[in-house]
Formats: C-alpha cells, structure tokens, sequence
C-alpha cells in the first residue's frame, strides 16, 4: 500500500480539490491512505481566531466568519445540489469551535490551540472525501484521532509509537481492502480523548507514522515544487532539482531548515525503509525526488535560509566560566519556553545562540535568563546553512553581509550573518 499527502497549497481552492482527485484516480487500483491538511493558510487563520480569543478581543467570531466562508465558496463550486451532506457536516465542524467561542477562555492556551485549529484538517477532509465520493473514487473518512495516540503536550503532541502502531494496525488494513481511506495529518488525541497536534507543518509527519505503522511501499508528498530543490526557490533564483536524496542528507537538510519536508518526517521511513517522494502536483508527470537508503552524497551545494534570527549572547554575572552547571541551566529553560536552537557557540565566558524571533515566548526567554545572566541580543539577522559546501558557495551567499557568526564541519558551513546597509 502506498500513502499519499496533500498539503494545505495543494488544496487552497476548488481547482486543487478537482486535481486531487486527477491524480488520485491515476492509482485508484492501489492500496492507498491519503493524509491531507488544512485548506490553503486555515490554519494561520484558525491560529489567529485562537489568539483573539484567548485576549478576549471582539473580532474572534468575524475571523471565524472569514474561515466558513472560505470553505463555503469551495464547496459551492465543488458541489452544487445544496442540499448535499457536506454542506451540514461541514457546518457541525464549525459549531464546536462556536460553542467554545461562546464561553470565556478557562484552559491553557496550548489546550484551546488544539481544539480549534484542529478543525481545519477535520473541514478539509470532509470536503475531499465527499467530493472524491461524488467523482467515482470510493473513499472512506477516517478521524486520525482515533489512530494516532500522543502525550498531553498540546501544541506539540510527542506520538505513543507503541499504541499508534497497535491501534492503525488494528483498524487501517481492513478498511484500506476495498477504498480510499482520507484522513487528516497534523492531528491526534491524547489517551483521554483531547484533540492534540503535532507542531506546525506536522502533516507530513503524519504521512510518515501511517506509513511506518502500515510498513507502507512508499510516501508521496505532493507540493507546489517539482521535488526537493538545492534551495527554497522563494529566496533563491536558479535553483536545481535533487532527483536522488539519501535518508541521512534529506535529515541534515530538512533539520537545519529545508521547510519543503517536516524534519520529523523522514526518520520513521528511514527505519522501515520506506521510499518518501516528493512530487508537484502542478506537473504531476515530473519525476521529483526520491529519498531512500543510499550511500551517494547530495549531488549538489544545498542552501538553506533562516531570516528573522536573533543571537542571544548569554555570560554568568560574576564573569565565572560557563560550565555544565550553566549549561543545563540554560537548556532547561530553553525547553520551558519551547524554544529551538539553530545555532550555538560557545566559549568560556560566553554562549551564544541563534533562534527565531518568533515573539513573545522569546522577549519571556531574555527576562528569564536575564535573573541569573547578563545577557545581550542582535536582532534582524539571517542564517544561511550550506550543505555540502565550497568556497565558491560561501563567496556566492556572503555579497552584501557580513559575517557575525561562522560554524564549519567536514559537510555543513553556518554563517549568521547580517545585511549591510548600502
Ligand atoms: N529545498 C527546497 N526545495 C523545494 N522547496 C522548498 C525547499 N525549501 C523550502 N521550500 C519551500 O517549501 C514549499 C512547500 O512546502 P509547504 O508550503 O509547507 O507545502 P504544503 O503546505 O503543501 O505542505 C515550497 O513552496 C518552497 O517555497
Ligand atoms: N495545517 C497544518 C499542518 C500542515 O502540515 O500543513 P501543510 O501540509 O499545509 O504544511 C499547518 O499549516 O501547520
């Protein structure tokens, strides 16, 4: 059997639904788990509802206003008799986010994130199964909740391997026999029945635990990119396609930022050997990427670019050494603020990171390790990581920068560095 992903581009409207199914019925005589996300950016939308509501400001039921509609078009030009089912089931979807609306916040943010922004991929997938349904594709709709188990770590479930695998196995194989089974990625619940989610962009990570759990042939991915690139072709003209990636360099990439693959994503095929293609679904007969066991190097220097990075310099108060004591230290509070390091250095009075200034949790992050350190920032920095690289490359990248910050091994070189002004 094989398991197919549909992100939120490849479903951001009527058009994309419609080619869903296209290329859906060009393997409808296989096994196949289709695992697909949110419509288009529902989940920045649903992000943002959260948010208002949770500060109590009064435009949290117009944004939820904006999302029904958004939905509403989509299925008016996917399925015209308005009396059909979806129409009812997708509006019920929509009511459990108004019943929590209608009450003051009384949960942790993290918990209320999860209850609501789970509904996108619960929308969107009622609306795919329907529709594929409605076009000859016989399809069953499958709650992921029931089959992918997590801890209580709302905003950023940590997967019950063990009861996952009982549980998919237990169910998916015999539903698969004669159907599509469409399910949603990015969610789960807890062992108490809470929705959770798996972190921003988890779909793919959801492919990928069907996938293991099944010990499916293969994964295809289906992007708005011919495949696996040597940079994101937003920042970066002239970029080259990666027709052959091995598991270990497609880690390394995705890891230090490669956004095309979820980094989680590719360790579960690893183990079970799984291939993971990543294909678009503009060309479908592209050939993409192929990402599998093999010992070949990335044929190409590959680019990855992090803006928004601020480096954080943290020094003892006392001008004492930074030994282990401090380190566990900080780290601790790096995990309590459920912050990602991207890059660090450190030497014997001073270590610095690199993150996102991703906001609040890190202006928390400085006032709390400011109690026990001296601690300074620079902001607006970007972080250019090359794989594979050379001193043609670094030169290529630097135009413009200056370096703050150099990291090298034998296969990766990191500069944090910052624009000049002109
Ligand atoms: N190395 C890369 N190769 C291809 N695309 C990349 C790469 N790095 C980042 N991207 C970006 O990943 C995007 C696709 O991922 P994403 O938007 O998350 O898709 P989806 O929402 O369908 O899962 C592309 O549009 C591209 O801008
Ligand atoms: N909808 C979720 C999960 C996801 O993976 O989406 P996408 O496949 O569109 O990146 C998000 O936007 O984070």
């Amino acid at each position: 059997m094989q398991v197919f992903k549909f992100g939120g581009a490849s479903v951001r409207d009527a058009e994309g639904v419609i080619n869903l199914s296209r290329i859906v019925s060009t393997h409808q005589h296989d096994k196949l788990l289709i695992v697909v996300s949110a419509m288009g950016k529902t989940t920045n939308l649903l992000e943002k509802l959260t948010q208002s509501y949770f500060n109590q400001r009064d435009d949290a039921f117009d944004l939820l206003e904006q999302a029904k509609q958004y939905h509403h078009a989509i299925m008016l030009r996917l399925f015209p008799d308005n009396n059909h089912p979806v129409y009812h089931e997708v509006a019920n979807r929509f009511v459990e986010i108004e019943w929590i609306l209608e009450e003051p916040p009384a949960d942790p943010y993290d918990y209320l994130y999860d209850q609501i922004v789970a509904v996108g991929e619960l929308v969107s997938t009622t609306i795919v199964c329907h529709y594929l349904n409605d076009v000859g594709l016989k399809s069953k709709w499958v709650d992921a909740r029931d089959y992918i188990l997590t801890d209580n770590t709302h905003r950023e479930g940590r997967v019950d391997w063990k009861a996952t695998e009982t549980r998919i196995r237990q169910g998916l194989p015999e539903l698969l026999k004669d159907q599509l089974v469409i399910t949603q990625g990015f969610i789960g619940s807890t062992s108490e029945n809470f929705t959770t989610t798996l972190g921003r962009e988890g779909s793919d990570y959801s492919a990928a635990i069907f996938a293991a759990s099944l010990d499916a042939e293969s994964v295809t991915i289906w992007k708005d990119v011919p495949g696996v690139l040597n940079a994101d072709p937003k920042w970066f003209d002239q970029t080259e396609l990666i027709p052959e990636l091995s598991y270990l360099d497609a880690i390394e990439l995705t890891y230090y930022g490669a956004t095309v693959i979820h980094p989680k994503t590719i360790k579960p095929l690893q183990n079970k050997n799984i291939t993971l293609y990543v294909k678009s679904f503009v060309d479908t007969d592209g050939k993409g990427t192929q990402i599998r066991q093999s010992n070949e190097s990335l044929p190409v220097p590959s680019f990855i670019f992090k803006v928004n990075q601020i480096l954080i310099s943290i020094l003892p108060k006392d001008f004492s050494f930074i030994v282990e004591d401090n380190l566990s230290d900080i780290f601790s509070k790096l995990h309590q603020h459920h912050i990602k390091v991207n890059m660090m250095h450190n030497s014997a009075v001073n270590f610095s990171i690199s993150i996102d200034d991703t906001g609040e949790n890190v202006t928390a992050l400085i006032e709390d390790l400011g109690k026990r350190y001296d601690v300074h920032y620079q902001k607006e920095l970007e972080l250019i990581t090359i794989r594979h690289y050379n001193q043609q490359t670094i030169d290529r990248v630097l135009v413009g920068k200056a370096i703050i910050l150099e990291l090298k091994d034998s296969y990766t070189c990191q500069l944090l560095v910052r624009k000049l002004s002109i």
